[in-house]
């Protein structure tokens, strides 16, 4: 292959269809950044097309592992593939295949939305950059918006404009670090929505959210805590897999209620929930003998409930915490 200057878009074939229906399939990856394990062999398989969801406490290692995917981090341990490309050796020319949105709006504030998707187009080698901005431009419904400049769009809109840059030279694979943070409903709906889109295409996305309703629009989900991948399937099977057993009850005042009830042995998970208390655990023997003994509150009524994604994160991460200490 001849030498060519670096953002020139290169000629790099792909493995073949069929050659790995995983966009992403690691094994045993570890990092540690000044003795402290951040990651800790963690292993996923990224199914192509699929939208993956990685969920996490702050700090738990997703914006690392996310880099060691791509080869912009070499992991301490570990191996696999990308895109069917050796993220130990070939993280250059994973990147050329990879859109990453980092959590840092990272375009230029002091110039235009077009001339943002211009540049963007151009350093990609894109053929026509004018054109693909505009078709960008068209597709993201940036229209009217186009002479902006994106250090003065909203939230949103930026993120949508981030997401654009991303996407303009056809990624195979998106890698998206917490795209919607502090970003409204409507907007979020409209950021999936695309996202959806270009999975339908057959683009594979990996998604890094604290949302749990962006969660339930993935195809796959894992947790990871303190660097380990603690669950890992689709939302159903993760909630399944927890074995948790939920009731719901109501009292005169939710709050004390919670308080309460967190003193009772046998009620592993509380959390009120507007009017009412979120009560579970794993083991469903000690969660009736406990609700028995509340048998003579008469103001009390309590009702079998399914366990919600975020019930089973925060029973997940009280046990890892146990784990750790
Ligand atoms: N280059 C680095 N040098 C030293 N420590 C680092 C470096 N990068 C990350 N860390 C530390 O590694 C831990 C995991 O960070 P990471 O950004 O991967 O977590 P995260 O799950 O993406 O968190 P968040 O949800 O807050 O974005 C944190 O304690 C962070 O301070």
């Amino acid at each position: 292959m001849s030498a060519r200057a670096e953002g020139e878009q290169a000629e790099v074939p792909l493995a073949a269809e069929g050659d790995n229906n995983y966009a992403i399939d690691v094994q045993g990856l570890s990092k540690s950044f000044g003795g402290h394990r951040v990651v800790h062999d963690l292993s996923m398989r990224v199914r192509r097309g699929q939208i993956y969801g990685f969920l996490g406490p702050n700090g738990s290692g997703k914006t690392t592992t996310i880099r060691m995917l791509c080869g912009l981090l070499t992991p301490d341990e570990g191996q696999g593939t990308c895109l069917g490309m050796d993220i130990l050796t070939e993280g250059r020319r994973i990147r050329r295949h990879v859109g990453y949105m980092t959590q840092r709006f990272s375009l230029y504030a002091d110039l235009s939305v077009r001339e943002n998707l211009e540049f963007v187009a151009r350093i990609y080698g894109v053929p026509d950059a004018a054109t693909a901005a505009e078709e960008a431009i068209a597709s993201l419904g940036l229209k009217g918006r186009e002479r902006q400049l994106a250090g003065s769009l909203s939230g949103g809109w930026k993120q949508r404009l981030a997401l654009g840059a991303c996407i303009l030279p056809r990624p195979q694979l998106l890698l998206l670090d917490e795209p919607t943070a502090g970003v409204d409903p409507k907007a979020r709906r409209e950021f999936w929505a695309q996202i959806h889109d270009l999975a339908a295409e057959g683009v594979t996305v990996l998604v890094s959210t604290h949302y749990m309703d962006e969660a339930e629009r993935c195809h796959e989900i894992a947790y990871i805590a303190y660097g380990e991948l603690l669950a890992q399937g689709s939302v159903e099977q993760v909630v399944a897999d927890s074995a948790l057993h939920m009731w719901r009850v109501t009292g005169p005042d939710p709050a004390a209620l919670a308080r309460e009830l967190m003193a009772v042995p046998g009620f592993e998970l509380v959390a009120p929930f507007g009017t009412s208390v979120h009560v579970g655990g794993r083991d469903r023997e000690a969660l009736e003998r406990a609700i028995d003994g509340l048998s003579g509150r008469d103001d009390l009524v309590w009702r079998a409930d399914s366990p919600s994604l975020e019930d089973v994160f925060i029973d997940l991460i009280n046990r890892s915490k146990d784990k750790v200490r």
